[in-house]
């Protein structure tokens, strides 16, 4: 199998790629995307921006960024990028406060930023351990409470408002050998969003997470080379998934089409959940077949 992965990730090829969605589906709507710099928040942010959607994109890297912003420009989108920690509430803060400060209305909120470095557990140090739970629980926890109170502040949703949060998470159901720490992370937020999916039901807020199996971004290229090798062995399609299949999972719950589903987890992995070996830090002698 070969990865293709900047191929995939590249902007026009997103930008060309075919959708089952119709073009106006976000006309008039705000979409903000975090990790939107790269990967599948950048193709989410994209698909959004191809529906009709303005965008809030952040991340940590400006350059990143600003790369996405201009390629939305040039296609005649709007786009608002702030520079943001989601670890950090006052850099949260500031984000939603330029967010409303630009368009004053927020629709949808997708909550991707995100990742972690392949170790076996037994390895973790505690800096370690807190660098993924900080990044993967913390900041989309602040990033989900945020938005609920902006839209809390906004006052009573009407019939036509989305107040969508989608959170991108992992597989959690199974063994996830060498990221024991981001699926605790991730079930962590699993577990929040099914709990707030009913706390904040009477704001009009709906609250759902897309779990990705393994796909094809740039964020792999972190993972040695001979897990790279055994990636076709994730699944039963033997493929990495695509940005632009995670992209269209993420739409459907925040669009219309989701207006019934809340604290769902919606898993989109090709089926590795029921048949495949990830061993992202590499396959110990004790599970070698020969
Ligand atoms: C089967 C079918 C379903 C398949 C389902 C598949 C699911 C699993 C596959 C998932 C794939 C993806 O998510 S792909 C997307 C991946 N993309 C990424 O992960 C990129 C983002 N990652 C990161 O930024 C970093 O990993 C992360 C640590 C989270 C960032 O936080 P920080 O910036 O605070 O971290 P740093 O300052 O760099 O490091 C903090 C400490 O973390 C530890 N640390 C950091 N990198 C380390 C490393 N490579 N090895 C060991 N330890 C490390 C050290 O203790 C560091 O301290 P010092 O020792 O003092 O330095
Ligand atoms: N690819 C895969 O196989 C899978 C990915 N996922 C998850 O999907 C999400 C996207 O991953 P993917 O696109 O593959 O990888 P990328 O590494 O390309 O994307 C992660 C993005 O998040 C941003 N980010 C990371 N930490 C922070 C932070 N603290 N604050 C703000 N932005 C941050 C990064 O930008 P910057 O560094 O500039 O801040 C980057 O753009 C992640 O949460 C990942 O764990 C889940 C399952 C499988």
């Amino acid at each position: 199998m070969r990865l293709d992965i900047d191929a995939l990730n590249a902007p026009e090829a997103l930008w060309a790629a075919d959708t089952v969605y119709r073009a106006d589906l976000f006309r008039d709507r705000v979409a903000l995307v975090s990790g939107a710099g790269s990967g599948i928040g950048r193709a989410v942010a994209l698909l959004f921006a191809r529906l009709g959607a303005r965008l809030v994109i952040c991340g940590r890297t400006l350059e990143k960024l600003d790369a996405v912003a201009d390629f939305v420009r040039a296609k005649g989108g709007e786009v608002l990028a702030v520079p943001t920690n989601v670890r950090e509430p006052d850099q949260v803060e500031n984000l939603f406060a330029q967010a409303h400060a630009h368009y004053g209305r927020i629709d949808c909120v997708v909550n991707n930023a995100g990742g972690q470095f392949p170790q076996h557990a037994i390895d973790f140090t505690p800096k370690g351990w807190s660098a993924v739970i900080h990044n993967n629980l913390t900041g989309t926890w602040l990033m989900m409470q945020r938005a609920a109170r902006y839209w809390r502040d906004q006052g009573a949703a009407s019939a036509s408002m989305l107040r969508s949060i989608c959170n991108i998470v992992v597989v959690t159901e199974r063994g996830m050998p060498g990221v024991a720490h981001t699926v605790a992370a991730r079930a962590g937020i699993i577990g929040a969003s099914r709990t707030v999916a009913v706390e904040w039901a009477p704001l009009g807020i709906r609250v759902n997470c897309v779990a990705p199996g393994l796909t094809a971004t740039e964020g792999l290229r972190v993972y040695p080379p001979a897990a790279q090798k055994e990636f076709p062995l994730a699944n039963p399609m033997k493929r990495p998934g695509t940005p632009m299949e995670i992209a269209e999972a993420v739409v459907y719950l925040s669009a219309p089409s989701g207006s019934f589903i809340t604290g769902e987890v919606l898993t989109v992995d090709g089926g590795g959940r029921l048949w495949g070996e990830l061993w992202t830090a590499g396959r110990p002698e004790y599970y070698q077949f020969s």
